[in-house]
């Protein structure tokens, strides 16, 4: 089942075109990457998918509906957002973030219930932070906010996540960690969308990959067949190794070369 589809879809800011003619579609069950250069759009094309800039052209259908015609309640409950962790302005303690992830469902002057309370547990345990509930999120380091932002997703039991970045700022295992529950949700049945800087990354946890490059897709496709070093190269317009392990067959990317 098809849950987001764009068609020849324009974005950007007022007065500034970033892309154009873009399609892309996401499958229940599917994890699509998105790579490109600094500055290539993915933000910005994340951002237009999720509704929260306007397509400068195009459609975005959202389980077969305009993206338009839903409500924001209605898309908060299809669609979470992780976005890139930055300072966070609100002393607000991790629990409270990720309870957030709970407005959707409860609206925004009810008291959460005891299933919210209890489906924001689930999700602060999942990530592995439990322990830092309680801790305000200004005084928390930046990759531990990034799974409070993670978590909060996971809080909102969307249909489809939309992760910016989502282990930029992750030590090694909490790099696993993330991208294990991008599988588990994967294998629920969720559509993952991810932008990421690691084709490595992409190669072992997407099934798709959409190279996105001046606010175009350059390539797109099954990871397999999509990621090579010359499209690598021709994307970031500097040298990509592939080196590959001789005896599993396993491959790599490097930069440089
Ligand atoms: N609010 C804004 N108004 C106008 N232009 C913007 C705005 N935000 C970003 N841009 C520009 O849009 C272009 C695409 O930016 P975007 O953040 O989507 O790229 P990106 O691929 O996510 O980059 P990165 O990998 O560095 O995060 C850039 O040229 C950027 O300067």
């Amino acid at each position: 089942m098809t849950l987001l589809q764009a068609d020849a879809l324009a974005f950007g800011y007022p007065g500034r075109k970033i892309g154009r003619d873009l399609s892309l579609d996401l499958a229940a069950g599917e994890a699509m990457a998105l790579l490109g250069p600094n500055g290539g759009g993915k933000t910005t094309l994340l951002k237009t998918l999720l509704g929260l800039l306007p397509a400068l052209a195009g459609t975005i259908l959202v389980e077969g509906r305009p993206l338009a015609d839903l409500t924001a309640r209605e898309r908060a409950r299809a669609m979470a957002y992780v976005p890139q962790a930055g300072a966070s302005a609100f002393a607000f303690t991790a629990r409270a973030v990720v309870l957030m992830g709970r407005t959707s469902r409860t609206g925004l002057l009810q008291a959460p219930s005891r299933a919210d309370h209890a489906a924001a547990e689930r999700a602060l345990a999942r990530m592995g932070i439990a322990h830092l509930a309680e801790r305000p999120v200004t005084r928390l380091s930046g990759g531990e906010r990034q799974l409070v932002l993670v978590a909060r997703a996971l809080a909102q039991e969307p249909r489809i996540v939309v992760l910016d970045e989502p282990t930029a700022s992750l030590d090694f295992g909490n790099q696993g960690r993330v991208m294990a529950e991008i599988l588990r949700l994967r294998a629920d049945g969720l559509g993952l969308l991810f932008t990421t800087h690691d084709p490595n990354q992409a190669a072992r946890y997407a099934d798709r990959a959409l190279l996105l490059r001046g606010g175009s897709a350059l390539a797109a496709g099954p990871v397999g067949q999509v990621l090579d070093a010359p499209a690598l190269s021709r994307l970031y317009g500097a040298p990509v190794e592939e080196v590959r392990d001789p005896v599993s067959g396993a491959r790599a990317f490097l930069p440089g070369g």
